[in-house]
């Protein structure tokens, strides 16, 4: 049997306190995945806490820091299923530091507003990622 891949994204909004906007990301490969949105994040490594996974890959793709926020809760520890080979659980962000750039893996970064949710889904994203932007919509609509 092989292990499940881990893999961390992460919700960036503009306020944590009071979410309005959400910052999609728009993937450049691999081809079944190029041109389709996405949180931006990436695989857990070995030795990698996911929170710390997370920093990183932000930090890599986007160039900023951020302060993490509640988890985007699938029921599921492994986080939301995205195929029968991994799992991906998705925090809320805020940016504390930097400006997002698409430096690695995007070529295209959008704030798209989380008050018109037809915006929101109307973008092509990798279809495994749609229950969780749906469940993210819910989350802010109606905050815990
Ligand atoms: N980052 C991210 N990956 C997603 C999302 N939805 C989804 O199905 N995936 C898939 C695509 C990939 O098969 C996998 C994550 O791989 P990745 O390519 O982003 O990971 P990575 O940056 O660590 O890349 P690498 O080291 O393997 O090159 O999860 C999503 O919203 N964000």
């Amino acid at each position: 049997m092989t292990s499940l891949i881990n893999v961390v994204g992460a919700a960036v909004v503009d306020s944590l306190e009071a979410p309005t906007r959400l910052l999609a990301a728009r993937r450049t490969a691999p081809p079944q995945f190029a041109g389709m949105w996405e949180f931006p994040g990436g695989k857990v490594e070995a030795a990698e806490t996911a929170e710390a996974a997370l920093h990183r890959e932000l930090a890599e793709e986007l160039g900023v820091q951020v302060q993490l926020g509640a988890e985007l809760e699938s029921g599921n520890p492994v986080g939301w299923t995205l195929n029968e080979r991994a799992a991906m659980r998705v925090w809320f962000a805020e940016v504390t530091v930097g400006e997002p750039q698409p430096l690695e893996d995007h070529d295209e970064l959008r704030w798209v507003p989380l008050t018109d949710d037809h915006q929101v889904l109307g973008l092509p994203w990798i279809p495994a990622d749609l229950p969780i932007v749906r469940a993210l919509l819910d989350r802010v609509a109606a905050p815990a």
